[in-house]
């Protein structure tokens, strides 16, 4: 078969347009009701801001100069339905926002796991899990401030700024052209600013990520932390990315503000243009004081929404960042995936053939150089040789957690590239040397490889994997929940629940990555014996470091350096002196001396 090389796409890179245009189409217009619903509250809250400026002209002029008591009820009675429309609507559009905020990032994250999930299993290598971590929290976090901040900046702030503007304008044309001439030299430095946020908010996330991962690690791998007394080292070492944390985000948090002084110079400055030009007119007698009220009113009002329209560009850049590493995650595409014309795998026999298979992770470094081996239907074949010599990765290959890199790996003649990934793994059960139990009970630990299992399905897997006893034992039985990672049971229990998990999915290909190596002499000779029963008339292939586990396996494959370098039965290796002999005198000649028990 010819070399296929897939080489795995790199992301492009998405331009600030490019965010925001899938964000609007995508995650934003699908709640238009909502988003208008809160538009037109924000433009409320706009007119409502410039109104209450406005009504300072007639309250000073009519009942403050003019002394008109008629004034008087009608407006007090406006002022308190200014507020009232204000307050309520401010507090709906926040309401409506926050809600569609939150389902935006409930599809964010669902969409990020569900690509995550199926990615290949190379990235979750590349990636740390702590970074994965950052990516669904932080950065998700971050998207969502930038959008709901964006929203409400368009919304509320730039249409109160506008309305006050407005009123400026209406008020006295000429003084707010002369003020107006200051607010242009706002933006250079906040575009500035906003490219700083930009590169301090990456670094605080990789951090975050760095964080995650320690954390993860320590309190997952706590007994040997402390077994190694390393308690007040792992502290040091958390402590240090915590003050990373810390100190980047007091950066950010420097340089985003460094936007209020400059705000506040100039607004400053706006403010001593009208009372030097406004005042100078209400003193000469051409201009009224509420007037001048009314505007400077106006020009104070005007100065939080301008402030905020400042920082959003800030907020923005962060959540630019964030939604382009969070997009990064949604796009991925895996190379590992269903060819456009796959077939689906059914009524399998099992026969599994491997033919020149080449393999490498790292480019230079090969795993596999050539292996050709055959397992034929129902029969059980060995794959033994010294650590490293590439044993688990032919197991790897053929449900095709990796692609080979040349060659090919057949099941019952199908190239398994040809086949749907979901057909081909549903044909094969796993049980490895790294056992993966979940925060659950027992029973659902058991049916994860087939979930719509009964109950007695699955205590008669537990039994066919000597579990049934000792789950009786366990405080609620099938109920009891193992903990994180099975941390409630002892090792050997952990293995034989997910012998019961394999022995429950009842498929025709088994592959045992050490099946039995955590379980004592007892548990062992229980759990050969139901694996013995379990593997009769399928197709297994099996690793095994114990010699002595893989006697009666019909064929042996001894691996050497990513090649094979020894086939035939266990009498035959025997009998050929080879490696295989020479590991077999090794191990019985160990186990003689070391072990008190007869092997
Ligand atoms: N995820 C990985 N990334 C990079 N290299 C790897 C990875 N997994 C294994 N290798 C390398 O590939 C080679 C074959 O490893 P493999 O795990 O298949 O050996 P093995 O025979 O199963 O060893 P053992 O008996 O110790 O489990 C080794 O040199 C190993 O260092």
């Amino acid at each position: 078969m010819a070399q296929r090389k897939d080489k795995k796409p790199q992301p492009r890179r998405l331009s600030d347009r490019e965010i925001s245009q899938r964000l609007l189409r995508n995650y934003i217009r699908p709640h238009w009701p909502k988003v208008v619903m809160a538009l037109v509250c924000m433009a409320l809250t706009a007119a409502t801001t410039a109104a209450s400026a406005w009504v300072m002209k007639p309250v000073i002029d009519g009942i403050f100069t003019e002394r008109n008591g008629a004034l008087l009820w009608p407006l007090a009675t406006a002022v308190m339905v200014i507020f009232l429309v204000k307050g309520v609507t401010g507090y709906a559009q926040g309401v409506i926002l926050n809600n569609v905020g939150r389902l935006i990032i409930a599809e964010l994250q669902v969409r990020m796991f569900r690509n995550r999930v199926r990615a290949d299993l190379a990235s979750f290598h590349d990636t740390s899990s702590g970074r994965m971590v950052s990516h669904f929290t932080n950065d998700v976090q971050s998207m969502y401030g930038a959008v709901a901040t964006g929203i409400t900046g368009i919304g509320r702030d730039l249409l109160s700024l506008i309305a006050l503007i407005a009123v400026m304008f209406y008020t006295d044309i000429e003084l707010a052209a002369a003020t107006f001439v200051i607010f242009p030299l706002t933006v250079l430095p906040v575009l500035q600013i906003g490219k700083r946020i930009r590169k301090i908010t990456g670094k605080t996330f990789t951090q975050y990520g760095s964080l995650n991962n320690h954390l993860g690690q320590v309190f997952q791998g706590i007994r040997h932390v402390k077994a190694y007394n390393a308690e007040e080292r792992e502290t040091n070492r958390a402590a240090k990315i915590i003050n990373e944390v810390s100190r980047l985000r007091q950066k950010a948090m420097r340089v985003s503000s460094a936007t209020n002084p400059i705000l506040e110079t100039l607004s400053g400055l706006a403010i001593v243009i009208v009372i030097l030009y406004g005042g100078n007119e209400v003193v000469s007698g051409s201009r009224t004081p509420g007037s001048f009220f009314s505007f400077i009113a106006a020009l104070l009002m005007a100065y939080e929404p301008l402030k905020r329209l400042a920082s959003l560009h800030n907020t923005l850049s962060s959540g630019f960042a964030a939604a382009e590493r969070v997009f990064e995650t949604i796009d991925e595409v895996p190379t590992i995936r269903d060819a456009p014309d796959a077939i689906a795998l059914e009524s399998c026999r099992g026969r599994i053939t491997l033919t020149d298979v080449q393999f490498s992770y790292s480019p230079k470094i090969p795993a596999l150089r050539g292996v050709t081996l055959e397992v034929p239907a129902g029969k059980t074949a060995a794959l033994v040789g010294p650590s490293g010599a590439g044993k688990s990765t032919i197991l790897n290959l053929i449900p095709r957690f990796y692609d080979a890199t040349g060659g090919s790996v057949a099941i019952d003649g199908h190239d398994v590239r040809s086949l749907t990934l979901d057909s081909l793994r549903g044909q094969m059960a796993l049980v490895s040397q790294e056992i993966t139990l979940f925060d659950d009970t027992v029973r659902a630990n058991i049916a994860y490889s087939r979930p719509s299992a009964t109950q007695e399905e699955v205590e008669a897997a537990a039994r066919g994997a000597a579990a049934h006893e000792f789950i009786l034992r366990l405080p609620k039985g099938y109920d009891t929940l193992v903990g994180e990672q099975g941390v409630k049971l002892s090792g050997g229990q952990r293995q034989r629940l997910s012998i019961a998990r394999a022995m429950l999915k009842n498929a025709p290909i088994l592959l045992l990555d050490e099946a039995t190596s955590a379980l004592d002499t007892e548990s062992e000779r229980q759990v050969q014996a139901a694996l013995t029963q379990l593997m009769a008339g399928r197709t297994t292939l099996m690793i095994a470091h114990r010699l002595s586990t893989v006697r009666n396996a019909d064929l042996i494959y001894v691996l050497d350096h990513g090649r094979v370098a020894e086939i035939g039965s266990h009498a035959e290796l025997i009998a050929g002196g080879g490696l295989y002999a020479r590991l077999w005198a090794l191990q019985t000649a160990d186990d003689e001396e070391l072990s008190p028990w007869p092997v």
